[in-house]
């Protein structure tokens, strides 16, 4: 787990080799601590020189030991090691020095990266702090407050702006190792007091007490009721006002108050979850690492509303041209317009040019015959796609990719049109298109395995997280969010109001509670898509009183607001009123209230108190319970595909770990009980009758989530 050589007659080059990121992993503690030994104790060597093999310096301790204690050698005592030591030991960073990997290279005497390394200490992503000396070193080495940013943030640093900072002590162009070789033969007749970073003096700001409260702040206030931040800045405060060693005692007391906390369960499950999402398998037995997916050098996006518009910056931004199509010369000049200043100003941000030469816009159907890929994402209505699918069967070549960008319809009856069937699947991006990371790609039952491919490998390309789903109405993201705003409505009718309810959710850790977030996408949307399922407008079962449709309880309340007008911040009123049209100060709204009220006393609805567990309970566990739907009804194949979606597509929040991670966090026969009993009560709601899925995991005796997949194969599924 690490390579040990004698170089050049009195230099030690110690190589980590655990592919492939040369994670930390008690091997490789057990290892590096005995080669270190090793190379201090031999009278030949006279400097020490520490690399990562395959280019990749370390990522940091193995997360997936933290499931259990740690045990096995202390990186603590082992970087004290390294720092104390008499010879010189030089960090050669390729890739990546992240975490544990970063700490060791702060241990060390010289840090040398190559121009493309990136270092950060993203420990507080995943629930912890820095605990290897890293909330100590770092602050002493480049001051408080750029320590502070980095630990608190996670952020990864280019070599540039660590050499910046003062993070590492060259950067080159050239092998980091064998540059690293040369600068510690040199090194070697240099004196090393100055180099042990745990013995620098702390370059203290004078405002030290100010600097500690605004940043509490903005972390309070950005990751509310997240932990681990707050604990990050408070080791970095004892860096500050203790000697090393004390220091170092609560960092270690910190780092034992996050290790076992459900937040870090949450947030590290959520870092594999993302990963594991990532390699898909349908069940024809074709997967991620199997199919290869189509080369996509030019694409077509037909419609130039927000979506499209953000579609087409997104693909032009990798490098991809874009046919931009729109029906009427007036859409199409402003899409363009919003297309050029989008990627201008993208590109501004990221510092490098605007490619705007990828972009053509056109108002002819016919100028997209020669694409590889279309992308359709015109109007939610499935006669006007229908129709753009056959004309597009005609116009394109006999290999274009066939992609719809519809939120919930069904991608088959698409497909059924063309000439292409199995060339066709859905590709769902969450508004904004260039800045939301969630793309969920809709495999219809005749979708290609290298239609999805393609789809799966154009969204990562864009920088998105794609998660390959079933086809069915809303997919799994909008299908399951139904069940939610159902439930915050009819708390609504039972006496909460639309602040409790964002309350609520808040504090749990939503950015944005449901109400809010509606006001802000605007109220019409789901108004649009009610009208067209025959829930609301002239479609209505006459026999249907207001507050039942199709036999199940329904609230007619959205739809009053949107008669009323009341489309949300674009109106300047929806469930709260706003300084004007298009602000976004959300004030609790008297005629609301009034609304409210008006609409119990008409149904005779008796308001109650209604406590924040039950509003959390009521629309939370609703929300798990249709993922369980989800899952066994094979429309996603794991729980991990789900709580993706929702963690980058609905601001789920990421110390929760996703609807399904909470259920099983909660634990799964507690969210039975509760749904038990919410469905008694409210028998006219099915999705509050606990899915076959959940009663069979609670009968197995609750399986971790890890293990659910195995009670789900037996199913039917539809990927
Ligand atoms: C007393 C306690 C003392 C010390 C405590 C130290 C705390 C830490 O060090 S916590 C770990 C901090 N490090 C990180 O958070 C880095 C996490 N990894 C990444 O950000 C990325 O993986 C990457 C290193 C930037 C590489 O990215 P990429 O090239 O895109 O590859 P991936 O697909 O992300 O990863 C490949 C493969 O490696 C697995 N993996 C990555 N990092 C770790 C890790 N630190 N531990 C265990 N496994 C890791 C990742 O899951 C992938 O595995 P698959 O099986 O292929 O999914």
């Amino acid at each position: 787990m690490a390579r040990y050589e004698l170089v050049k007659g009195s230099l030690a080059l110690i190589t980590l080799t655990n592919p492939p990121v040369n994670a930390l992993s008690s091997a490789v503690r057990y290892g590096i601590t005995e080669k270190i030994k090793r190379a201090l104790g031999d009278p030949k060597v006279k400097a020490v020189v520490i690399c990562g093999e395959n280019e990749r310096f370390c990522g940091g301790a193995d997360i997936r030991e933290f499931a259990a204690p740690m045990r096995g050698h202390s990186l603590v005592m082992l970087f004290d090691d390294i720092e104390a030591g008499e010879k010189p030991v030089i960090a050669a960073i390729e890739g990546v020095a992240l975490g544990g990997g970063f700490e060791l290279a702060l241990a060390c005497h010289y840090r040398i990266a190559h121009s493309k390394a990136r270092l950060g200490l993203p420990e507080v992503t995943l629930g912890l702090l820095p605990a290897a000396g890293g909330t100590q070193r770092l602050p002493r080495l480049i001051g408080i407050p750029a320590a502070l940013e980095l630990i608190t943030t996670g952020h990864h640093v280019s070599a540039q702006e660590a050499l910046k900072l003062g993070m590492v002590d060259q950067i080159t162009d050239e092998n980091a190792c064998k540059m690293a070789v040369e600068f510690a033969l040199r090194a070697v007749a240099k004196p090393l007091s100055s180099r042990r970073i745990s013995t620098l003096t702390m370059p203290c700001p004078p405002n030290l007490d100010a600097l500690f409260e605004a940043v509490t702040m903005q972390v309070q206030k950005k990751a509310r009721g997240v932990m681990a931040p707050l604990a990050c800045i408070q080791a970095v405060r004892a860096a500050a006002t203790l000697p090393y060693s004390k220091g170092m005692k609560r960092e270690s007391e910190l780092m034992a108050s996050l290790f076992s906390s459900s937040q870090a369960r949450a947030l590290q499950y959520c870092f594999f979850a993302q990963r594991t999402a990532g390699k898909w398998t349908l069940p024809s037995g074709a997967q991620w690492s199997n199919i290869k997916p189509r080369d996509i050098r030019r694409a077509a996006v037909i419609g130039l509303g927000t979506m499209g518009r953000g579609i087409a910056v997104s693909l032009a931004r990798v490098g991809i041209s874009v046919i931009a199509v729109e029906t009427e010369k007036k859409l199409l000049e402003t899409g363009r317009q919003m297309v050029i200043g989008m990627l201008e100003r993208d590109a501004k941000r990221r510092g490098v040019t605007a490619s705007l030469y990828l972009l053509q816009f056109t108002l002819s159907l016919q100028d997209v015959k020669d694409v590889d890929i279309v992308i359709e994402a015109v109007f939610e209505d499935m006669s006007l796609k229908k129709r753009l699918f056959r004309d597009l069967s005609k116009v394109c070549r006999p290999s274009t990719l066939l992609y719809t960008n519809t939120s919930g319809l069904d991608v088959d009856a698409l497909a059924g049109v063309t000439d292409r069937p199995h060339m066709v699947a859905g590709m769902h991006f969450f508004s904004p298109a260039h800045v939301m990371k969630l793309l969920e790609v809709i495999c219809g039952p005749r979708s290609s395995s290298e239609t999805i491919a393609t789809a799966m490998s154009l969204g990562k390309r864009m920088g998105k997280v794609c998660v390959a789903v079933g086809n069915c109405p809303g997919f799994v993201g909008n299908r399951m969010v139904k069940t939610y705003t159902d439930q915050a409505n009819f708390l609504l009718e039972e006496g909460a109001t639309p602040e409790q309810v964002d309350g609520a959710l808040e504090e749990f850790g939503f950015a944005m509670g449901v109400f809010r977030m509606s006001d802000l996408a605007g109220l019409d949307v789901g108004w649009r898509i009610r009208k067209e399922s025959g829930l609301t407008g002239p479609d209505v079962d006459p026999k249907d009183p207001p507050h039942r449709r199709q036999g199940h309880r329904y609230s007619p309340i959205p739809d009053m607001l949107c008669e009323q007008g009341r489309m949300g911040q674009k109106t300047g009123c929806g469930w709260y009123v706003y300084e004007k049209p298009g602000g976004t100060e959300a004030k609790p709204d008297p005629l609301i209230q009034k609304l409210l009220e008006g609409y119990r006393v008409r149904y005779s609805i008796q308001p109650r108190k209604i406590s924040s567990q039950e509003l959390i309970e009521r629309c939370l566990y609703v929300l798990a319970n249709e993922g369980f739907r989800v899952l066994e009804d094979g429309i996603a194949v794991q729980p991990e595909d789900i709580d993706v979606i929702y963690l980058f597509g609905y601001g789920f929040p990421r110390h929760r770990g996703g609807p399904m991670f909470y259920a099983n966090m909660v634990g799964l026969g507690r969210v039975l009980d509760r749904l038990e009993h919410y469905h008694h009560a409210h028998p006219d709601v099915p999705h509050l009758k606990p899915s076959q899925l959940l009663k069979k995991l609670v009968a197995c005796g609750s399986p971790p989530i890890q293990k659910w997949k195995e009670h789900i194969k037996t199913m039917h599924s539809h990927l």
